[in-house]
């Protein structure tokens, strides 16, 4: 089924379209492997970390309310009772008036609830210490259970696994994880003009700009890029290389061909796959007016404008979105967390259509300034020129200068 080209929807209703598209399985994961995978289940503690009492300097381990009024020239004298060491575990407890020699990391003996760095001590023998420092309890401590508790939430059901984050769960003991399965994103490049890189162009030949950006971006949003051979403008050739995308791919991505010039063979390719229905032609948004969402069987298959920069600012609205969607990730990134900054000049957009204009940002002011990169949408420059994406309103005629914007990174 197809319905008519370019009966537009907004960004938010091609949002919601995505949004029905299902999360990705899950598989489980050494931790050891994990950097930058999706958690499929909230991990939680078992146990307590760390599982005692520690301390955090190499000093002495003594009851705080027995340096009370200690300083430099009132400093009470304490009966050492032991040495411990990282790794021990002192046999002995420490009682009023004593104290005991441990090192950072090393387990604070029983009735001990503090330490006194050496820098603050004077050791007069083995067995006496005088103390020029007054603590309170938990000074120098780290207590049992102070990363995490049993039963507690270590992570979040969601989550985009860091280096720290690995390394916590290593602590908590976990040497696996459930995450969900990366998705295969197929690119499909089409265009008989559109030749791979390495080619010696004729005239009227362009070099693939989309398969290199489409892959990367996928890639950074941590799916597996699929990279298919350029397809011609040909509705059979489509055809093959579109089914085979698909038995290959969780989602397929085609780049061009999806307007409605006589050459646009995408649509109808598209439409002629098996189980496929296309759910919109059209956005309200500029540029990428001419993209297109279907599902084929239950997978995304998203036509994008065959412009470098129209594809790739498609890529940032729409298909990011629906790579979070199905790899089941939560939360912004920090890279990707949108800012305010102030607008360098006016700019004038058509009524019904949201603009997304490309910023160069100047961060030497404060708030940043954002310096509209105007250009053709065929133009890769203005967007290896910018460092972000300002949209103007559907129903705004434009930004004013100096008028506050929301930056959205890229
Ligand atoms: N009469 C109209 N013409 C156009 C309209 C329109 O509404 N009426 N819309 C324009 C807009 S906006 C866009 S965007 C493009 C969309 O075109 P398609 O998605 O059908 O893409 P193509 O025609 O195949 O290509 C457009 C352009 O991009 C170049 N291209 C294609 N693939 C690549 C690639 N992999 N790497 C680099 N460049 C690529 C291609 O050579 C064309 O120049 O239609 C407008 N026209
Ligand atoms: O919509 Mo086109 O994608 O403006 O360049």
């Amino acid at each position: 089924m197809t319905p008519a080209f370019f009966s537009v929807i907004s960004l938010d209703e091609a949002l919601r379209l995505i949004s029905l598209f299902p999360t990705m399985e899950t598989e489980k994961q050494p931790v050891s492997e994990a950097l930058h995978r999706i958690l499929a289940e909230s991990a939680v503690a078992g146990e307590d970390v760390p599982g005692f009492d520690r301390s955090t300097r190499d000093g002495f381990a003594l009851r705080a309310k027995d340096t009370f009024g200690a300083s430099e020239s009132a400093s009470p004298l304490f009966t050492l009772v032991g040495r411990i060491k990282t790794g021990d575990h002192p046999p002995f407890s420490i009682g009023p008036g004593q104290a005991a020699a441990i090192a950072t990391g090393a387990m604070l003996p029983q009735g001990a609830d503090s330490v006194v760095m050496i820098e603050d001590t004077t050791p007069i023998d083995d067995s006496l210490a005088e103390i020029h420092k007054s603590v309170a309890p938990g000074t120098h401590v780290i207590r049992k259970g102070d990363d995490a508790r049993p039963g507690q939430l270590l992570l979040a059901q969601g989550k985009r696994l860091r280096p720290q984050d690995l390394g916590f769960l290593a602590g908590s003991g976990f040497t696996a994880v459930r995450v969900f399965k990366k998705p295969v994103i197929a690119i499909l490049s089409t265009g008989d003009e559109v030749r791979p890189p390495e080619s010696r162009l004729n005239p009227g030949e362009i070099r693939d700009i989309n398969t290199r950006t489409l892959a990367a971006m996928v890639s950074e949003q941590g799916a597996v890029p699929l990279e298919l051979p350029i397809a011609k403008d040909d509705e059979a050739t489509l055809l093959q290389a579109l089914q085979q995308a698909l038995d290959a791919s969780d989602v397929v991505l085609v780049s061009g061909g999806s307007s409605v010039g006589t050459l646009d063979f995408a649509p109808r390719a598209i439409a002629a796959l098996p189980d496929t229905t296309i759910l919109a032609h059209g956005l309200a948004i500029r540029p990428g007016k001419p993209t297109l969402i279907a599902r084929a069987g239950n997978k995304p298959l998203i036509g994008l404008p065959g412009h470098a920069a129209s594809a790739a600012i498609i890529f940032q609205v729409l298909v990011k979105p629906l790579i979070r969607r199905i790899t089941g990730e939560k939360g912004i990134r920090p890279e990707e967390r949108p800012f305010t900054a102030r607008l360098s000049r006016n700019i004038a957009s058509v009524m019904g259509r949201a603009d997304y204009v490309r910023v160069a940002i100047q961060d030497e002011e404060n708030p940043p300034l954002a310096v509209p990169m105007l250009g053709e949408a065929g133009l890769i420059r203005t967007l290896v020129e910018a460092q972000g994406l300002v949209c103007v309103p559907r129903d705004t005629e434009g930004l004013l200068q100096d008028s506050s914007v929301t930056v959205y990174p890229l």
